[in-house]
């Protein structure tokens, strides 16, 4: 529980320059447990996250509880398409689980509601009294998620949605242009492996760098260390 409110100032004061660990567990895998989220979401605050990013309401809600750090809330409804907090009654229940801040789909692909991104931000606003965060996939995203009003640009769904290559580290390239691009703080979202690239990314003028399976996802972790014995 937070003693101060996580006003916006504090959230975006918390998260300049910093790191925000994504916890997330997929449906059907051992750890997709609001408790268990909890614990790995204190776990990654001991070791020095500014924020942590979460999925699903009870976890939201449990991850709130657990630390006094900013929580960046979404609700996946699905896995393909406008996945990430998809609709307005999506991004209206993130907030009201208590998240700071609503990461939602912030791609130009029609949302499953038939609402714009400017209209999904307009309505959650009045709503909630929440930072929003756009989870976009190119560089037009963003620039028509600072038009929407959004608080927070997110390379979070570069490579999955066709518009870029899927890089095997973070696309740079991306966070390059998205800087360029537009004036909202960029966080940088999506395959960041090392904490090498977490430095490279904010040196490259990002805002914030979201890291999550390379410390929260032990099976892809293990993975990648199975598949490099012979
Ligand atoms: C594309 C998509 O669905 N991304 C999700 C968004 O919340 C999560 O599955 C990612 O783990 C998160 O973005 C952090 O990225 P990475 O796990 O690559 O560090």
């Amino acid at each position: 529980m937070t003693d101060q409110p996580w006003t916006r100032e504090r959230v975006l004061d918390a998260m300049r320059g910093r790191l925000t660990v994504s916890c997330q567990a997929y449906p059907g895998e051992p750890m997709r447990d609001p408790r268990t989220t909890a614990q790995v979401v204190r776990s990654v605050v001991a070791g020095g996250a500014a924020a942590v990013r979460v999925q699903g309401l009870d976890d939201v809600a449990a991850a709130v509880a657990a630390v006094d750090v900013p929580v960046v809330g979404l609700w996946k409804d699905g896995s393909d398409g406008v996945f990430i907090t998809p609709t307005l009654d999506h991004a209206v229940a993130v907030a009201r689980a208590g998240a700071h801040v609503v990461a939602l789909d912030g791609t130009r692909r029609p949302r499953p509601d038939g609402r714009t991104l400017a209209g999904t931000v307009a309505r959650l606003r009045e709503a909630a009294d929440v930072l929003v965060m756009a989870d976009c996939g190119s560089t037009g995203d963003a620039r028509a998620a600072e038009d929407a009003g959004v608080d927070l640009l997110g390379t979070t769904l570069a490579g999955y949605t066709g518009e870029r290559p899927r890089t095997d580290g973070p696309d740079l390239g991306l966070v390059d242009e998205v800087v360029a691009a537009c004036t909202l703080p960029v966080v940088v979202e999506g395959r960041v492996h090392t904490p090498a690239q977490a430095a490279q990314a904010l040196a490259r003028g990002a805002f914030s760098v979201c890291v999550g399976t390379a410390i929260t996802h032990p099976t892809t972790i293990t993975g990648w260390f199975a598949r490099a014995l012979p």
